[in-house]
């Protein structure tokens, strides 16, 4: 199966000798996850970022991932997203996968709808594909515009649009908003709900920011120590979450568990 082939080619170097724990479907392995790590472990030298991290993702499933500055969130959403190698343990994700960053990392060379196709075979579906994901960022108007004349919530719907193109089953989503202003943020939340629950695709989003995960996750982690520390499901209902009780509570707990006291 391709998917297999796939997913085999792009973990081999997880999988030291474990290469027979591979094992995926078009929609997740024959468990009905979509993403399955086990015993990670990576370390940079003598510095060990994750030790024995394990985390399973349902279908469809959003998942945000808190932690101290330098805990290891964006190491774990570059080894779900197979971008580093020497990397233990085992781990199983679909093979459409897509990763939004901080910055955009548009190519200013590139106009926008070609910025969006990139990497993709070329013809007339992938340019209508890439138009529609356009439409649905907000940027049908800005097809032809040149990366540069784009301000920032912008040139990160573009980064969105790019992913989306892929129609990726699982969607990488390191700090995406972390850049960007406050108001420009908010408009950001709104259009990723709208956006996610259009397509689906299982989330890992990596954040500082505790307000975010509650406001858009079913499940929130904190990655401490090489591992998580706490995984709490969010049972508040949308669209109402930030007024909710259960928002402060949850944002009380989150707070305490990253050891960060809140001014008076
Ligand atoms: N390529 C690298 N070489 C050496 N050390 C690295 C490398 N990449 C990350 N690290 C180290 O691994 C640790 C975890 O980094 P990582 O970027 O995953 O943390 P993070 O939780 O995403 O941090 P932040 O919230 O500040 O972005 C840090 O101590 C970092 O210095």
């Amino acid at each position: 199966m391709a998917l297999e082939h796939e997913t085999q080619r792009v973990l081999r170097p997880l999988e030291r000798g474990r290469a027979g724990q591979v094992d995926a479907g078009a929609a997740g392995g024959h468990d009905g996850l979509a993403v399955v790590a086990r015993g990670v472990r990576k370390a940079f030298g003598e510095h060990v970022v994750l030790d024995d991290f394990s985390l399973e993702m349902a279908p469809g499933e959003f998942v945000a991932l808190l932690g101290r500055s330098g805990s290891g969130k964006s190491t774990f959403l570059r080894v779900l997203g197979a971008l580093d190698g020497d990397v233990e343990g085992y781990v199983r994700v679909p093979q459409r996968r897509a990763i939004v960053f901080q910055e955009p990392r548009l190519q200013p060379w590139q106009k926008v709808l070609r910025n969006v196709t990139l990497g993709l075979p070329g013809g007339r579906a992938t340019e209508q594909s890439a138009l529609q994901a356009l439409a649905e960022v907000g940027l049908s108007g800005h097809a032809q515009a040149w990366p540069r004349t784009l301000s920032g919530g912008e040139a990160q719907r573009v980064a969105l649009a790019r992913a989306l193109v892929r129609e990726p089953q699982l969607l990488l989503l390191d700090e995406p908003f972390g850049a960007l202003d406050a108001l420009t943020k908010i408009r950001m939340h709104g259009l990723l709900q709208d956006l996610y629950r259009r397509h689906r695709p299982a989330v890992l989003l990596v954040t500082h920011d505790v307000d975010e995960a509650i406001l858009l996750a079913d499940r929130v982690l904190v990655l401490s120590a090489g591992r998580i520390s706490l995984s709490v499901p969010v049972d508040i209902p949308h669209p109402r979450r930030r007024g909710d009780a259960g928002f402060s509570a949850l944002r009380s707990l989150l707070l305490n568990e990253l050891g960060v006291r809140e001014a008076a």
